[in-house]
C-alpha cells in the first residue's frame, strides 16, 4: 500500500509513461502464402481469418498511416521493423471544419486486411496515444499476428514476389491449408471504387485557387496539403465525367489509389479526352500518375514486389518547379505497378524521376513544347508518413494554376500581370503533421 502510493504519479505527470497494452490473446496464428510457405505466431487483433495480397514495408516508423492509406486495402501488410505499437495509437477524431479534413490518420480506419509484425510492443508510450495497436486492430475487426520472422518473410516476398496470402487465427491456424483457387486475388477486384468517394465533397471553399481532386482511395494528406496552401478542393469519385464541370476549375488533381490501375480504364478515358480539349495544370500521384501515363500512351506493368517504405530514392530528370535535375530526393512509396519506360516516349512527354535502386519510372512530365503543365510521379510528396523532401511539390502544382490563371485574365492594354506575385502566398514549407 505504501510503496504503491508513493510512485504513484499526478496525472499531468504520468501523461507519455509507458502504457500496457494488457493481456495479449493466446490464440494461435498462422501466415500461409499460396506458395507453400507457413509462419507460425501469436494473434493479437481480431480473431478472425482473411485472405489477402502478402506485402512488405521497409518502413521504421508510422505504421498508423501505412495502415489507414486506403492504397494498402486488400492487402496483408507485413511491416520490416521489427518493434511495431511502441507508440501506440492516437485518437482519429480532428474537428470537422471546412480547413481541415476531418481525421487525423490517413483516413476514417484501418484499411489493410491484416498485419504481420515480429514483435508488437506490448507497452506504447506517446503523448497522443489513447491506445494500443493490439486494441485498435480488435476494435477495427483487423487480425494481426506477432512473433513471426518478418526478415525471412521480406526475403522470400523479395524472391518470388508479392504472394497471395491467408492469416489464419484460432483453430483455422492449424486447419490445413487452402487450396490454391481459394486464395483470394485483390488485383482482379476494382478496390478503387470501394474507397473512393460516393459522392462529390469540398473543403475550403473560400480557397484561391478551385482545385478538382479525382479520388481514387486519396489520403488525407494530399488533401491537407492543398487545403493548407488555400485551394478550394472539390473532391469528385473516381469516374466521375470531369469533363462537363472542368471549366469551374483551375487544376486538376489525381489521387493515390489501391490494386490495378487496369481497373480504372474509365479514368483513363475521361482523362485522356481532359488532356486533349483542357490546357490546365494536371498533378497525379501514385495510381494518378500512372493513371496520367495511361491516358499518355504508356503502359502499366506489375513490378515483382513494387516498392513500399519511406525510404526510397528517386532522381530527378528534369527541373520543374522546387525539384532540380540531377538531385535526389529520398521518397515515401507504396505502390506494386509502375509505367514501362518507353523509348521513345509519347511525343509531349518526358520522364521526369527514375528510381536509384530498380531504375523504374518515378514520374512522367508532358514536355516544355507541349504548352502543358502536366506531372504525375509515383512516390508520394505530401508523405505521412516518410520525409518532406518533395512536399514542395504542392506548392508548385498551385503556382502553376495561379500563373495560367493570371495569363488567361483578360488584361487592360498598358497593365502587365507580374506572375510572381501570384506566388508562394503560403509559407515555402508548411509543416504537415507526420
Ligand atoms: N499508392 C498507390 O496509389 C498505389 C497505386 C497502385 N495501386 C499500385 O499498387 O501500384
Amino acid at each position: 500500500m505504501f510503496a504503491r502510493s508513493i510512485i504513484r504519479l499526478p496525472t499531468t505527470l504520468s501523461r507519455g509513461f509507458a502504457t500496457h497494452t494488457g493481456p495479449l490473446s493466446a490464440l494461435p496464428a498462422t501466415l500461409r502464402l499460396k506458395t507453400g510457405q507457413s509462419f507460425h505466431g501469436r494473434s493479437f487483433g481480431s480473431p478472425r481469418s482473411v485472405f489477402g495480397e502478402t506485402v512488405f514495408s521497409t518502413s521504421i516508423t508510422s505504421y498508423t498511416e501505412s495502415m489507414t492509406d486506403p492504397s494498402y486495402r486488400g492487402q496483408i501488410l507485413v511491416f520490416t521493423t521489427p518493434l511495431i505499437g511502441n507508440y501506440g495509437i492516437p485518437s482519429n477524431n480532428a474537428p470537422i471544419d471546412s480547413q481541415d479534413v476531418g481525421v487525423v490518420l490517413e483516413s476514417q480506419g484501418i484499411q489493410c486486411s491484416a498485419i504481420v509484425v515480429a514483435d508488437v510492443a506490448e507497452k506504447f508510450s506517446h503523448h497522443s496515444a489513447v491506445e494500443s495497436l493490439a486494441s485498435w486492430c480488435r476494435r477495427s475487426n483487423i487480425p494481426a499476428i506477432t512473433g513471426v520472422d518478418t526478415r525471412a518473410i521480406t526475403r522470400l516476398l523479395r524472391d518470388q514476389g508479392t504472394t497471395l496470402g491467408r492469416l489464419a487465427i484460432g483453430a483455422d491456424a492449424s486447419a490445413p491449408a487452402p487450396v490454391s483457387e481459394q486464395y483470394w486475388d485483390p488485383s482482379i477486384e476494382n478496390l478503387v471504387d470501394q474507397v473512393s468517394t460516393k459522392y462529390p465533397y469540398q473543403l475550403n471553399p473560400t480557397g484561391k485557387i478551385k482545385i478538382a481532386v479525382l479520388d481514387f482511395g486519396v489520403k488525407a494528406n494530399i488533401l491537407r496539403s492543398l487545403v493548407r496552401r488555400n485551394a478550394a478542393v472539390t473532391v469528385l469519385p473516381w469516374n466521375y465525367d470531369f469533363n462537363s464541370i472542368r471549366d469551374k476549375f483551375d487544376g486538376l488533381f489525381l489521387t493515390n489509389g489501391p490494386g490495378n490501375p487496369g481497373q480504372c480504364m474509365e479514368a483513363v478515358s475521361i482523362l485522356r479526352k481532359t488532356l486533349q480539349e483542357w490546357n490546365k495544370p494536371v498533378f497525379g500521384i501514385c495510381m494518378g500518375h500512372q493513371i496520367i501515363g495511361m491516358a499518355a500512351g504508356l503502359e502499366a506493368y506489375r513490378m515483382t514486389f513494387g516498392n513500399r517504405g519511406h525510404n526510397q530514392p528517386v532522381l530527378a530528370l528534369a527541373s520543374a518547379g522546387s525539384i532540380k535535375a540531377g538531385r535526389v530526393y529520398v521518397t515515401s512509396q507504396n505502390h506494386q505497378y509502375a509505367l514501362k519506360l518507353s523509348d521513345p516516349f509519347p511525343q509531349g512527354w518526358e520522364p521526369f524521376f527514375i528510381n536509384c535502386n530498380d531504375s523504374s519510372v518515378e514520374g512522367i512530365k508532358s514536355t516544355p513544347e507541349s504548352g502543358k503543365k502536366v506531372w504525375g510521379v509515383q512516390f508520394h510528396p505530401e508523405s505521412a508518413g516518410g520525409p518532406l523532401d518533395t512536399i514542395e511539390m504542392f506548392t508548385d502544382f498551385l503556382d502553376e494554376c495561379r500563373v495560367h490563371k493570371a495569363e488567361n485574365v483578360k488584361t487592360p492594354v498598358g497593365t502587365t500581370i507580374d506572375a510572381a506575385s501570384f506566388m508562394r502566398e503560403q509559407p515555402a514549407r508548411v509543416q504537415v503533421t507526420a
